[in-house]
């Protein structure tokens, strides 16, 4: 329809009853795109959240963009999350910001033991103030948190700048699965309660969910 959500319903063999019909019938597809530079592990996070796994030392480049599919069920709703992972990599940038158009949600990820990565979540933001939707739902991510030695950015830094865009934040890490689903459940949370909000159901904020949900790594308060 006019709000890019697209409905699918399946033939069912089984009748569908009051309390099964949501559920069982109705797919939300919503997609996602990740962003930003080269390495800070966008295709990690995925991999991680899709098949539950880190694949150690083994950095390819994304090349142009790629994407998968997984269901994950919100409040009794199949929410079908097409995820797109983007290269990070100047070279590619007039491929994905095609893809930018259709993203109902945009995660941008920084590194946080990569200060140059994190400057550049600025440069990302006005390419994405250029290319998205004026309503996409945005998170931050400051990804690789479990490289606690190597850290660069403090968490407070992110949050800082999470504020000043005015968009939730979590540290995250591909490797141990530190706050990845998380952050797939948010957003579709978010993009369901846009999409179908039902009469009695109480206003989702993203904002407070993650707050009260996300788990925090020990920060390095001497940095
Ligand atoms: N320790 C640690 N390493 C990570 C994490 N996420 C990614 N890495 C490593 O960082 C490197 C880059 O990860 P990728 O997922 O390929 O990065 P990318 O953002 O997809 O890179 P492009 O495809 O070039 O845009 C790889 O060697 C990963 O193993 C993490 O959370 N912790």
């Amino acid at each position: 329809d006019g709000n890019g959500y697209r409905f699918v319903s399946r033939m069912l063999s089984v009748p569908a009853t009051s309390s099964n019909f949501m559920n069982v019938t109705d797919i939300l597809t919503l997609q996602t795109i990740l962003v930003g530079d080269s390495g800070v592990g966008k295709t990690s996070l995925l991999v991680q959240f899709d098949q539950g796994k880190f694949i150690p030392g083994s950095f390819s480049a994304t090349v142009g963009i790629g994407f998968t599919n997984k269901v994950v069920t919100v409040d009794n709703i199949n929410v079908k999350l097409q995820i797109w992972d983007t290269a990070g990599q100047e070279r590619f940038r007039s491929v994905t910001h095609a893809y930018y158009r259709d993203a109902q949600a945009l995660l941008l990820l920084y590194d946080i033991t990569s200060k140059s990565s994190f400057d550049n979540t600025r440069a990302w933001l006005t390419e994405i103030h250029e290319y998205a939707q004026n309503d996409v739902v945005i998170m931050l991510l400051g990804n690789k948190s479990d490289m606690i030695s190597s850290r660069m950015v403090r968490r407070d830094e992110g949050e800082r700048l999470a504020r000043e865009y005015g968009v939730p934040f979590m540290e995250t890490s591909a490797k141990t699965g530190v706050n990845v689903d998380l952050v797939f459940k948010a957003v579709a949370k978010e993009l369901k309660h846009r999409a179908a909000q039902l009469p009695n159901e109480p206003k989702f904020h993203i904002h407070e969910f993650i707050q009260t949900q996300k788990k925090e790594s020990s920060c390095c308060s001497f940095l």
